[in-house]
């Protein structure tokens, strides 16, 4: 029995795709490269095309022995998708929709999904609950929020049953330095801190401060990839032990500023890295922090590279290693 990874030449998908590997499962990919690399999928077969492609989807689930769909694949820049709302309900939603329909009409009825900490909008109260109200402030966590809708009328409807992961900030690199992140243009921020201690942009921009927090900079919760596909890994075997469809919040628990970051990356890079603040950037909320205790209690996930500092180690390693990116 195989597992398919939609996305899994990209950032995240690759890093679960290597652990589920590591862990004796069978991982095929289906990523058509737009923002993906075929160097991140490693001993594995990649079929290269559109998830919304009908035809390959059939190909797949004919060929193989699918027994669950782990669910990357996915537009996911807040920014663009307020500019382009179109392209992300097409990406997002409409390949969202043709995958699970496939899933349906081939019998295959567990689906793990990248959800993100952006289907909850302007939180009400810190740490943030899987119970508190999703009020999405952009296109992007609302196509996510529209799928998370879909799978659970699917599952009421077929039986498919889901897990939703909702994660914070995913940062870091597989500590070996084999894969790691690799956006081209880069817009997270501590790939691009890392740019500028590599010499490759002159400063960081600091997108405003003058929030409501304790050096006026926004804070976030960063968590280490392959934590988060240690969490995939185990949303897996629930899903096959209780057949329970669930949400659950991935992040740390702990938030740094975006002041703090830059501090940490000049610390372990030793690099001066210069700062300067501008306009804050539209639809970011001034603190996202995550209770994961669900994920904890439920998945029994243990995060383990809950240290900033190791996970911008992990970054770092990689991207002093690969100063432009996978090496074609
Ligand atoms: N990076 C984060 O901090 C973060 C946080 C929360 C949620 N997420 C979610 O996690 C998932 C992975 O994020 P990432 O940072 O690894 O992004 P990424 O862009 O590195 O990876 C996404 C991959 O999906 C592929 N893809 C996109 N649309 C496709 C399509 N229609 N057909 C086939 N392949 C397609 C891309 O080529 C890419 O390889 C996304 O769904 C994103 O919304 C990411
Ligand atoms: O050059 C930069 C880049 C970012 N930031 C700030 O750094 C913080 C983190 O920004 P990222 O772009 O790295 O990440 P986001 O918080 O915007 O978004 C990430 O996490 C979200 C969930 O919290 C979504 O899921 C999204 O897909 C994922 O990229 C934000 O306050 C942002 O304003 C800067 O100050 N300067």
């Amino acid at each position: 029995m195989a597992i398919l990874v939609t996305g899994g030449a990209g950032y995240i998908g690759s890093h679960t795709a290597l652990y589920l590997q590591e862990k004796g499962e069978e991982v095929i990919i289906l990523d058509n490269l737009e923002k993906g690399h075929e160097e991140a999928v490693l001993g594995t077969k990649l079929y290269r095309s559109d998830l919304r492609n009908e035809d390959v989807l059939d190909e797949i689930f004919r060929a193989h022995h699918i027994s669950s769909v782990i669910h990357f694949a996915a537009n996911s820049l807040v920014g663009e998708s307020v500019e382009q709302p179109l392209e992300y309900y097409d990406n997002n939603v409409i390949g969202s929709y043709t995958l699970v329909k496939k899933m349906v009409e081939h019998g295959v009825k567990k689906i793990v999904f990248s959800s993100t900490a952006a289907t909850y909008g302007e939180p009400k109260s810190i740490p943030i609950l899987e119970s508190d109200p999703t009020i999405p402030t952009n296109p992007y966590g609302e196509t996510k929020l529209a799928i998370e809708k879909m799978l659970k009328w699917a599952d009421e409807a077929y039986g498919l049953k889901s897990v939703c992961l909702r994660y914070f900030n995913a940062a870091g690199a597989d500590p070996l330095g084999r894969i790691g992140e690799d956006h081209t243009p880069e817009s997270h921020l501590i790939p691009i801190i890392l740019q500028v201690a590599l010499g490759q942009r002159e400063n960081i921009k600091i997108f405003g401060d003058d929030y409501q927090t304790e050096d006026g900079s926004c804070v976030r919760d960063y968590i280490h990839v392959m934590d988060l596909a240690q969490a995939h890994y185990l949303a897996l075997k629930k899903l096959e032990e209780t057949n329970e469809s669930g949400i659950y919040n991935l992040g740390n628990g702990t938030g740094f500023s975006v002041k703090q970051v830059i501090e940490v990356c000049r610390t372990i890079t030793e690099k001066e890295i210069p700062a300067v603040i501008t306009e804050r950037r539209a639809g970011d909320p001034a603190t996202l922090i995550a209770s994961s205790q669900k994920a904890k209690e439920q998945l029994q996930w243990e995060p383990q590279y809950p240290n900033l500092e190791e996970i911008i180690s992990h970054a770092w390693y990689w991207h002093q290693a690969n100063p432009s990116g996978y090496k074609k």
